[in-house]
């Protein structure tokens, strides 16, 4: 047992939804595995018209669906369901909460997690209920899922109730990508490293492109996701989420707010995308019919329970520009779509070219420093260099090589944590350290906000692709423009 993990009660809100069976009992049962949960911590799951039976049936299930045979125990697995309790309760009635306080009652001074995993729209609810019924106590904590809101206005709103009875300090607010280790572990790449320390700006980085392309459609999610689209889905929280990592300044140190002091900064420098800018600066994509694993796959308007007058977008690529003297002049190019060629997060880094060239003219466009940080699958990270090109009847000619850092192989490693594994972690132990903060939520929709109504402006449909590409032909022009292309074209 490790010893500073204390005992505590975790309660899942939402306990037969998708979430909380597909990701986070599996992510606990892993955290049971590696012998990380205490001994006295109970997981109280509450949902509506159930009882213990029906939901550890339920709870049985996914866990043989969603954890692979291999990490498999069968005495964990049934320590892991002994902790387990189900309630029946109805997020909306009060009087529903009374079972959960008479099990809360039995252990008044453990810390809580509620975790809420159910529609944003219940969290004030749940949490007005929760102090009503004196179900929270000095230690408690909350768990918030995203989407937070669907624009500034209705985060604000959801933020505000929420914030009513817990402090920011209690307030652990989601974004898986946090949880990735590759995406932590950006801040030691960068900040652990002189190499790149002192490279880390518009002195010798020419542009940066951060691409998260997924190979899904909506999987069954058309209802959330024809309202949200793939900027409100994705931009808002996962990709400008990653820009904070890649462009904030080193912070004075590792703690939970010296962090996100500086994200905050990168995201108030945001420029916003005037009206004139939007043609050249930003893509929005729907996919349509396509092959994906040489399998033919319908459109996003063919998909289950499709309005075929949508416009909701699933791709979308972005020119961004930030306003701070470390990267004047450096554009970061987003791009994220659904049922793209590839599931591939990748952040490529373009240095620019030495001031003084003295190879041949012909190979210059060789010529510039490449860091590749792959974030999924195949963690790792390659540095882009040029070396001469061997052997006895090549004359001085360039060549280029990465050094490449394959984290599995480097270190051995035969499974990736899932970030919800991670994350849980962390709340159990009271790091908010990859945890959003209200202000960065707040920022990231403000800039996002402008967006939408720049859209809601034009009415323009989205420009179509076929699944199984990189995107609208429009999007390799972003770079075009600018006299570049996307890092798979090169
Ligand atoms: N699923 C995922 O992969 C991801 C989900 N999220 C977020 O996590 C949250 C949960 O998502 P997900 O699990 O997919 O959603 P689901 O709809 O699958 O689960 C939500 C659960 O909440 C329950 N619920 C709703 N209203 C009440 C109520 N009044 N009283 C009691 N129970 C209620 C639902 O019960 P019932 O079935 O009876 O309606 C359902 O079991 C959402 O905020 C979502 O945006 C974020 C990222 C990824
Ligand atoms: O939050 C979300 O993320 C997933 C992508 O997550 P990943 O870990 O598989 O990269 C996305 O499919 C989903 O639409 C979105 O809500």
């Amino acid at each position: 047992m490790t010893a500073h993990l204390s005992a505590c009660d975790i309660i899942f809100f939402g306990a037969l939804g998708d979430l909380t069976q597909r990701k986070l009992l599996p992510a606990l049962y892993q955290l049971e595995r590696a012998k990380l949960i205490h001994k006295d911590t109970r997981i109280i799951c509450v949902a509506r018209n159930t009882d213990q039976d029906k939901g550890i049936g339920q709870t049985r299930q996914s866990l043989t669906k969603y954890v692979s045979e291999s990490l498999m125990n069968t005495d964990v697995l049934e320590a892991f369901i002994q902790r387990i309790r189900f309630l029946s309760v109805n997020f909306d009635e009060i009087e529903s909460y009374r079972p959960l306080k008479d099990a809360l009652d039995s252990s008044t001074n453990k810390e809580r997690v509620f975790y809420y995993a159910t529609s944003a729209s219940l969290y004030g609810t749940i949490s007005a209920n929760l102090s009503e019924q004196g179900c929270l106590n000095e230690q408690s904590r909350v768990v918030l899922e995203k989407p937070i809101g669907f624009s500034l206005e209705t985060s604000h709103q959801v933020n505000s109730e929420v914030g009513k009875f817990f402090d920011e300090s209690q307030i652990y607010r989601i974004d898986h990508y946090l949880g990735k280790e590759t995406v932590q572990n950006l801040i030691a790449l960068r900040f652990a490293n002189n190499l790149f320390g002192t490279q880390w700006n518009q002195n010798h980085i020419s542009h940066v492109e951060i691409t998260v392309a997924e190979k899904v459609g909506i999987e069954g999610r058309w209802g959330y996701f024809d309202k949200a689209g793939q900027l409100r889905d994705m931009v808002q929280n996962h990709l400008l989420q990653l820009l904070c990592l890649v462009a904030m300044d080193p912070p004075a140190d590792l703690s939970a707010d010296s962090i996100r002091d500086e994200k905050v900064k990168v995201l108030k420098s945001l420029r916003p995308i005037k009206s004139e800018e939007m043609g050249h600066h930003v893509v929005r994509g729907q996919y349509t019919s396509g092959y994906i694993n040489d399998q033919r796959v319908p459109g996003y308007l063919d998909e289950e329970g499709a309005n075929t007058s949508s416009q909701t977008e699933t791709f979308v690529s972005i020119r961004v520009e930030l306003g701070s003297w470390r990267w004047a002049g450096v554009p970061f190019y987003l791009r994220t779509g659904k049922r793209m060629a590839e599931k591939s997060s990748q952040i490529v880094v373009h240095f620019k070219q030495q001031p003084h060239y003295i190879f041949d003219p012909e190979q210059r466009q060789l010529a510039n420093n490449k860091l590749i940080i792959k974030l999924q699958p195949d963690e790792g990270i390659a540095l882009h260099i040029l070396t001469k090109d061997q052997g006895l009847e090549k004359g001085m000619q360039l060549r280029k090589a990465p050094l490449q850092l394959s984290f599995s192989q480097a270190f051995g490693i035969d499974r990736v944590p899932d970030a919800y594994e991670r994350l849980l972690l962390e709340v159990i132990k009271g790091q908010q350290y990859l945890f959003v903060r209200r202000d960065e939520i707040e920022h990231a929709w403000k800039w996002c906000d402008a967006l939408l109504n720049q859209w809601q402006k034009q009415n323009s449909p989205p420009l179509p692709y076929p699944a199984g590409s990189w995107g609208p032909a429009n999007s390799d022009l972003l770079l075009a423009n600018d006299g570049r292309v996307w890092y798979e074209n090169q």
